[in-house]
């Protein structure tokens, strides 16, 4: 069976900057897979490459066997750290929406039975991400972990074949933080999902990952900072018992054990 994504030899340039040099990975359905890397590393790139949103300008990214549209399709849903919804649909609109687009690519909008069926499925999404007393709230009346819930909401309502998380839980305080990760591994089990989700956090790739990608530059060149770009530096598939490599703890900066349950 071929993987559900798979990059061959992928580099990504902006004219004489590397940013992503010889990528090569495959990341199978069912997977929660974790990305880590220092600020600039290209983890945001590569997310990017996978929504379609950038095309690599060396190999090839495959989705399913084929190759990837140069297109945000409804395969693939996506939640940023902020502004991931719309800020003038409430709750159930914003939801609706991406139903309604799914349904009626040209006028956005459905009718009659199919509007009513479209309301009660968006309405179910958001009782399964805990929204069920905000459906008619906007999300400027909403705290961030609200907000943060209807994104998610929103990208899994069309049943994307990958959920791809950039940073989404950055700007939350711990407690909320710590909600949302029974959040997303609730929804990831329930849902059979397939994710690929960047964090600066290592303690939080370690503990909700099934999977760590480390992105780094393996060469520096002082003079040429943007001569070399960044590859896979890391692939570890965790189990339980797995900590993070002290040197991949030492090229985040972080000090941090992760929060795994070791027992
Ligand atoms: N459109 C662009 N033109 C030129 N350079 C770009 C462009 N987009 C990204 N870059 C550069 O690519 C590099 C990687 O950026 P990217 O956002 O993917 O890194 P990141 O690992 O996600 O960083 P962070 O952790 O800080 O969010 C950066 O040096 C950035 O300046």
């Amino acid at each position: 069976m071929s993987a559900l994504v798979e990059l061959r030899d992928v580099w990504v340039e902006y004219g004489d900057k590397i940013v992503l040099e010889r990528v090569s990975l495959q990341l199978a359905e069912g997977g929660f897979v974790a990305v880590v890397g220092p600020s600039g590393a290209g983890k945001s790139t590569f997310l990017r490459l996978i929504l379609g949103q950038e095309a690599p300008t060396r190999g090839k990214v495959l989705l399913g066997g084929t190759p990837m549209r140069a297109e945000c399709g409804p395969d693939r849903g996506v939640v940023f750290q902020r502004y991931s919804v719309f800020p003038h649909l409430t709750a159930l609109q914003n939801v609706l929406f991406g139903i309604e687009c799914a349904g009626a690519p040209l006028i956005a909008r459905l009718f009659g039975a199919r509007r009513r069926e479209a309301r009660d499925t968006a309405a179910a999404m958001l009782a399964a991400v805990g929204l069920e007393h905000s459906l008619h709230v906007y999300p400027a009346q909403m705290s961030g972990g609200m907000q943060q819930r209807l994104a998610i909401a929103q990208a899994l309502v069309k049943h994307p074949r990958v959920l791809l998380l950039d940073e989404p839980f950055g700007a939350l305080d711990p407690g909320i933080r710590l909600d949302m990760h029974a959040l997303i591994t609730r929804l990831w089990q329930e849902h059979g999902l397939t994710i690929l989700m960047v964090t600066h956090d290592i303690g939080e790739a370690f503990k909700l990952g099934t999977r760590v990608l480390a992105f780094d530059k393996r060469r520096h060149d002082p003079h040429a900072p943007h001569r070399y770009g960044a590859t896979v530096t890391y692939d570890l598939s965790l189990d339980r018992k797995t900590l993070p490599p002290p040197a991949l703890v030492e090229a985040l900066g972080g000090t941090d054990l992760p929060q795994r349950d070791l027992a």
